[in-house]
């Protein structure tokens, strides 16, 4: 059977400040620089969810993007938009950099959607800064343990 990729845009539009508890306040200004600036900025985030698998042959598709929508637009969209993200429970101790929005974004999706079909997840903060994470080994090892028992 053929095998497909789809991927489909999403939006959300949020704020955050790029900070650590690791460094100091001079460290953090030194690092993040404007993006440390106590009173927040905002993007319109961009996200990318990339799904593969077979081509049904009856429905001529890999999946239905009203299902990946579903789950998309409640996982992630509603979630983020018009939040600030340093609020967000899985940013308390984690930096709000694109790095690791889309590895929360992926970890959000991986297990909302068919095992194994999750390929990709993009992010686009900026007009310049594109962000993408496609599992890691260990995630990989466990989905082929889904498949095969
Ligand atoms: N490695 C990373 N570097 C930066 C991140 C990040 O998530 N990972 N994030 C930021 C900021 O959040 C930020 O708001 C981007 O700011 P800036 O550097 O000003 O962005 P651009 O140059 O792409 O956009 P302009 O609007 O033209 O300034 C910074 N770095
Ligand atoms: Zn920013």
């Amino acid at each position: 059977m053929s095998q497909a990729t789809i991927t489909r845009r999403y939006r959300f539009c949020a704020a955050h400040r790029l900070h650590t508890d690791q460094l100091s306040a001079e460290e953090n200004w030194t690092t993040f620089g404007k993006c440390n600036n106590p009173n927040g900025h905002g993007h319109n985030y961009v996200v990318f969810v990339s799904v593969r698998g077979d081509i049904d042959p009856v429905t001529h598709q890999v999946l239905d993007v009203s299902r990946l929508d579903a789950v998309v637009e409640r996982i992630v969209v509603q979630r983020f938009d018009h939040q600030d993200l340093n609020l967000d429970p899985e940013f308390a101790t984690q930096t709000t950099t694109g790095e690791n929005l889309v590895l929360l974004i992926w970890d959000l999706l991986v297990d909302q959607l068919p095992a194994g079909r999750l390929v990709k997840v993009g992010v686009i903060e900026t007009r310049d800064n594109y962000f993408e994470y496609s599992g890691s080994v260990e995630s990989m090892r466990r989905e082929e343990g889904v498949r095969h028992g």
